[in-house]
C-alpha cells in the first residue's frame, strides 16, 4: 500500500450517531416534568451528557488514531450490499483496520476454521462482459447464466436489442438503472467504450443511472481506495465523460438530476472501480448453468461480468492467500477461509492468477494495482 494513500475514512454509522440524537429527545421530554422531577432529571442529564460526550470524544479520537478500525457491526447497519444470510447470522468475525504497509485491511476477530464461510456480499454495481451484451446469455442484473432450463428469460426491449433477466425479481431490481437507460440513446458512448475494450465505463454509466433515479447515493464508492491515474488516462476518461454527459443531456434528463455528473465524479468513480472491481467467474449453479460455464470456459469466455462490493474491497492481496472469494451462480460473493486463521491475523485474497511465476505476478500487481508485493511467497522467489 502506498504511503500517499488519501482515501476518506468511513463515515460514522447510524448507530454511532445515536448518542447525540438521544440527548435531543431527552431534552424535549424534560418540558413536561414538574420542578422536583426536573431537578432530578437535570442532574441525571448532566451525568448522562458527561458519559455520552466522553464516549463521543473517544470515538472521534479512535477515528484519528493510527490503529483506527471499525467492526462489521457498523457495516451491517448501512445499505452496503450485505445480504440477509449475513445479517441473520450476525456480524461476520472480521474487522477493518489499518495495516502496517498496505492501507486498510481485513482482520479476524476470532479463530476461523478452514472452509468456513466468513461472510457473503451483494454487489453495489455489476455489469455483464461485452460478449454477454452482444449475445446475451447472462442476467443483465445478477450475471447469472441463462440456461435453457433456468426458466424462460424475462426480456425487455432495448434500443435495437433486449435486456435479459433470469427472473422477475432481477427485472424489478434492475429498474433503478434500466428505466434511465431506456430514456437515452447510448450508441456513441457504448461504441466508444466497446471499441477500446473498456469495461469500467459501463459500470460508471450504470452507477450514474442509479444515482439519477435515486437507487444509489452519489458518494457510495467514495470510501474505497482510488487507483493512481496517469494524466493521459485522465484525459481519455474526460473524453468518455463528455460522451456520457452529452447522452444524458440529449435525453433531456433534468439538469438538477445530473448536477453531480462532473469530470471529478466520473474519474473518481473510475479510479475506484479500477482497483476494487472483481471479474466474475461463476463456478456452479444448476446442471444447465454448469454446462453453460464449461462451454464458456472452452470458448475462452469464463468471465460473465464485473462487479464492485463494499466489504470485499478492503481485502489486501497475498500470492498465497488465506481466504478466497467465490461466485456460485450469480454475482453474490461468498468469502471463505482456505485454511485455519488465528484471531488478529490479516485475511488476504489473491488479486491475480496465482499460478503465474513470481516475476509475472510482480509486474501485474505493480502495473494493475500500483504496489510491490512483499508476501512470503514472493520473498521466497516462488
Ligand atoms: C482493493 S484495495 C485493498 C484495500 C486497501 N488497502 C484500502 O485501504 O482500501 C487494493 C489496494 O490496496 C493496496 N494493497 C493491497 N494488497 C497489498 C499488498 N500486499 N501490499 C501492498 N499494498 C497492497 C494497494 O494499494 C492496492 O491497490
Amino acid at each position: 500500500m502506498t504511503t500517499n494513500y488519501s482515501a476518506p475514512l468511513p463515515k460514522l454509522s447510524a448507530e454511532k450517531a445515536a448518542p447525540t440524537l438521544s440527548i435531543i429527545l431527552f431534552s424535549n421530554l424534560a418540558v413536561s416534568l414538574d420542578s422536583r422531577a426536573l431537578i432530578l432529571f437535570s442532574i441525571g442529564m448532566i451525568i448522562l451528557r458527561r458519559r455520552l460526550s466522553s464516549d463521543l470524544r473517544q470515538r472521534l479520537a479512535n477515528l484519528h488514531h493510527p490503529s483506527h478500525s471499525f467492526s462489521m457491526h457498523a457495516f451491517s447497519q448501512e445499505k452496503d450490499g450485505f445480504n440477509s444470510e449475513t445479517t441473520k447470522l450476525g456480524p461476520p468475525p472480521i474487522q477493518v483496520s489499518l495495516t502496517e504497509s498496505a492501507g486498510r485491511g481485513v482482520f479476524a476477530t476470532r479463530r476461523i476454521g478452514a472452509g468456513e464461510l466468513i461472510h457473503t456480499a451483494n454487489p453495489l454495481v455489476t455489469h455483464p462482459t461485452q460478449s454477454g451484451l452482444d449475445r446475451p446469455h447472462v442476467c443483465y442484473y445478477c450475471l447469472r447464466r441463462l440456461g435453457k432450463r433456468d426458466g424462460v428469460p424475462v426480456t425487455s426491449a432495448r434500443n435495437g436489442g433486449f435486456w435479459y433477466f433470469c427472473s422477475d425479481a432481477c427485472k424489478q431490481r434492475a429498474k433503478v438503472f434500466v428505466e434511465m437507460e431506456k430514456r437515452a440513446d447510448w450508441s456513441f458512448y457504448d461504441e466508444h467504450c466497446s471499441m477500446r475494450q473498456l469495461k469500467y465505463p459501463f459500470m460508471v454509466k450504470r452507477l450514474a443511472c442509479m444515482v439519477i433515479s435515486g437507487g444509489a447515493s452519489v458518494d457510495c464508492l467514495d470510501v474505497l481506495q482510488p487507483a493512481y491515474l496517469h494524466p493521459l488516462t485522465i484525459l481519455e476518461m474526460e473524453e468518455e465523460f463528455e460522451l456520457l454527459k452529452a447522452t444524458f443531456l440529449k435525453a433531456q434528463i433534468d439538469d438538477k438530476l445530473i448536477a453531480f455528473l462532473t469530470k471529478r465524479w466520473y474519474t473518481g468513480a473510475l479510479a475506484r472501480l479500477r482497483i476494487n472491481s472483481f471479474r466474475i467467474e461463476l463456478i456452479g449453479g444448476s446442471y444447465e448453468s454448469l454446462l453453460a460455464s464449461a462451454a464458456a470456459i472452452v470458448e475462452g469466455e469464463a468471465a460473465v461480468g464485473n462487479a464492485v462490493y463494499m466489504l470485499p474491497s478492503f481485502y489486501n492481496h497475498d500470492c498465497d492467500p488465506n481466504v478466497n472469494i467465490l461466485w456460485i451462480e450469480n454475482a453474490d460473493a461468498k468469502i471463505r477461509a482456505i485454511r485455519d486463521i488465528e484471531a488478529g491475523e490479516e485475511l488476504r485474497i489473491c488479486y491475480i492468477d496465482a499460478s503465474m511465476d513470481c516475476k509475472a505476478r510482480q509486474v501485474l500487481l505493480a502495473d494493475g494495482f500500483g504496489f510491490q508485493c512483499h508476501c512470503l511467497r514472493c520473498k521466497s522467489g516462488d
